[in-house]
């Protein structure tokens, strides 16, 4: 079985990354190679660039394939999108210079021309707002188009807004936002890998699931256990097992990981003594 991901630009180290937090370690001793084995039988990374997956995994050259949903959309391509990433977040935008003076996208004038590598996006997205410009297809660096004058404003990805402000341009509006997605061919439920594509989803979730959540193991004594177990945040149910030797408790919850000062503070407040904190790898549900 196949999976397509980037070989090259912003997504290729996180989601080489994601996949080892998932199990799948591919074996790079050569940098050139574009189809890397894996340690999981079977399963080979295919390495292309990051606007290409979509394509291949619908035309079942890859069965699986992560990319950014941006190019799942420019490239209008028939696959089925099954898990929304964590990472390459970004939105695409209709940018124009600062010095228009403009707040609104009613306010552009007929006829400019807006360079952008999202040909695609940005026709349908001009005919929609009935914005009659120019594209001017670029393949990447759009930001300094305007200031280089072979273009008016452009339309592309964003993520602080930062390269945007840097060269002189302001969002207007938001036609899309992103982030990296797990794709699948269509007809992947009825092949011949879909016990094993499905096991690699779960392994996805899961290790999704896991990511920004700790364990902690506390130990509370018996009439402490009523406060400890209220200061812990909502929604979570506790293990609770009796301590052998004592008249004591071990209470065991998965709390994410920005709440840990806080929880640790107020459950050591109320009594909870011997508090250990762990990473957890995966949740599968
Ligand atoms: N600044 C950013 N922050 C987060 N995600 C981004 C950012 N810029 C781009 N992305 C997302 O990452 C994906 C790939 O973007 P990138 O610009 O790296 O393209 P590339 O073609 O893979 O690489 P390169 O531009 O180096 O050729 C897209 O889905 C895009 O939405
Ligand atoms: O809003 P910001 O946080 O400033 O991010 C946006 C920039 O990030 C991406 O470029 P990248 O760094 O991938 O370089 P590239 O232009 O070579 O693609 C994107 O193409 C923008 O230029
Ligand atoms: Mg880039």
């Amino acid at each position: 079985m196949k999976i397509a991901i980037p070989n090259k630009g912003r997504l290729k180290d996180p989601v080489v990354q994601f996949l080892a937090s998932v199990g799948v370690k591919g074996n790079f001793s050569d940098d050139r190679a574009l189809i890397i084995p894996t340690n999981w039988e079977g399963v080979q990374l295919v390495m292309v660039r990051t606007e290409d997956i979509p394509s291949i995994v619908e035309s079942g050259a890859a069965e699986l394939g992560i990319t950014g949903h941006d190019y799942v959309i420019e490239s209008n391509s028939d696959v089925d999108e099954l898990i929304r990433l964590d990472f390459g977040k970004s939105k695409i935008v209709l940018a124009v210079p600062v010095s228009w003076n403009i707040d609104r996208v009613e306010e552009i004038k007929d006829e400019i021309r807006i360079a952008t590598k999202y040909y695609n996006i940005a026709k349908q997205y001009l005919e929609k707002k009935n914005i009659k410009a120019k594209i001017v297809k670029i393949s990447g660096a759009a930001e300094v188009m305007p200031s280089l004058g072979a273009a008016d404003a452009i339309i592309d990805v964003m993520s602080t807004g930062t390269t945007l402000k840097l060269h002189g341009l302001k969002p207007l509006d938001t036609i899309l936002e992103s982030s990296a997605v797990v794709i699948a061919n269509r007809n992947w439920v009825k092949s011949e890998e879909a016990d094993k594509i499905n096991l690699l989803l779960t392994m996805m979730k899961g290790a999704l699931m896991a990511r920004n959540k700790k364990m902690i193991f506390m130990n509370v004594p018996d009439d402490k256990l009523d406060k400890v177990i209220a200061s812990l945040p909502a929604m979570l149910s506790p293990t609770l097992s009796k301590l052998a030797k004592s008249d004591a408790w071990e209470v065991i919850t998965v709390v994410d990981e920005d709440l840990i000062p806080e929880v640790i503070a107020k459950v050591k407040a109320n009594g909870a003594r011997d508090i250990v904190v762990v990473n957890i790898e995966k949740v599968v549900k």
